[in-house]
């Protein structure tokens, strides 16, 4: 059966079509096992999910496939050993992101949807920029327990899924790696991202955030004001006055309260979202009609301590993409 949602700016014939990218890249930060998300989520059973419940074609995407990850980030650990630099596998990070930005800047046509599975949260900065490059002026919802936006001079960890927003936002641009040079320039306006869920933000994000007027909504505000209220001021934020503004979730599974859910995440942080109000965001994005591309990040099977937590954490990260797709909407 096929829902109701129109989706503005995608094909809404039987052709609606779902690219799924793979990521499976866990060198943004220190934990083995993240790379696994997507493996898990397709045993799941997500690709069907999206084709025989949602009525979606699906194409898988693999822009890793021919990068022996695990050798290279040894390579770089090696290196690094001595020379310490204040930022962790950069070269690495920038690579793969690299990769994920063209395949989804070449292989994703602007009427299809763009789904990106992590993989650490890195892997934002080459599945936004490449969905900007479709869409300029799309607005995102970064949905996480973390604001992500730590720069190359503020990370306190040296890890990259710390960084993201960062690179999209081009700032402090004169300091990065040359190998991030390929990162477009004027990319992601502060203007342009809301944040949902936050509740450990760094002292230097807390500045940033505060010097650059960018909306963030924590724990706090969805105590204050209820999932919905949060997620239409977000909605209106990002859009600019535009009805019909393209908008890409960014989805950090840590968001959700491990508790509720997700105990398999690299960095947890307790009280978070409870597991209606994770999906509930997904369906009232997905009803304006305006979603065009979603990340799920930071799925990690190797922390679970049984089959039981694995099996709780990769669910609500395949609900995560049915809801967003409109599954639960009538
Ligand atoms: N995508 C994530 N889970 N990020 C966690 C970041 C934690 C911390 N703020 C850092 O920069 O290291
Ligand atoms: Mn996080
Ligand atoms: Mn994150």
């Amino acid at each position: 059966m096929q829902n109701s949602i129109h989706f503005k700016h995608l094909n809404n014939s039987e052709n609606r079509t779902c690219k799924i990218v793979l990521a499976p890249f866990n060198g943004g930060q220190p934990h083995g096992g993240v790379d696994l998300g997507p493996e898990y989520m397709l045993k799941h059973g997500l690709k069907e999910q999206i084709e025989e419940t949602l009525n979606w074609k699906t194409e898988i995407i693999d822009p890793l496939k021919n990068l022996d990850l695990e050798k290279l980030k040894s390579e770089a650990d090696l290196k690094e050993k001595e020379l310490k630099p204040k930022i962790k596998r950069a070269d690495l990070v920038s690579l793969a992101n690299e990769k994920i930005y063209n395949a989804c800047k070449n292989e994703i046509k602007k009427d299809e949807f763009q789904l990106t599975l992590g993989g650490d949260h890195s892997i934002a900065i080459g599945s936004i920029a490449g969905l900007l490059s479709r869409h300029p002026d799309a607005g995102i919802i970064w949905i996480d327990a973390h604001a992500d936006i730590n720069t190359v001079n503020t990370t306190e960890s040296g890890n990259l899924h710390g960084c993201p927003v960062s690179f999209l936002a081009n700032m402090d641009r004169q300091d990065w790696p040359e190998s991030f040079k390929w990162i477009p320039e004027n990319l992601l306006k502060t203007n342009k991202i809301a944040y949902i869920g936050l509740r450990d933000v760094d002292e230097g994000e807390k500045k940033i955030l505060k010097d650059n007027n960018i909306k963030a909504f924590s724990m706090y505000h969805v105590d204050r004001f209820g999932i919905n209220s949060v997620v239409e001021q977000a909605l209106e934020h990002v859009s600019q006055g535009n009805k019909d503004c393209p908008i890409m979730i960014s989805y950090d599974v840590d968001a959700i309260d491990p508790e509720a859910s997700v105990k398999c995440t690299g960095t947890k942080v307790d009280y978070g979202l409870n597991n209606r109000e994770a999906l509930f965001l997904c369906e009232r994005i997905c009803e304006t009609g305006n979603v065009v591309a979603l990340d799920v990040v930071e799925v990690n099977p190797s922390l679970g301590a049984d089959e039981h937590e694995i099996l709780k954490t990769v669910a609500i990260g395949c609900s995560i993409v049915r809801c967003s797709l409109g599954e639960t909407l009538l």
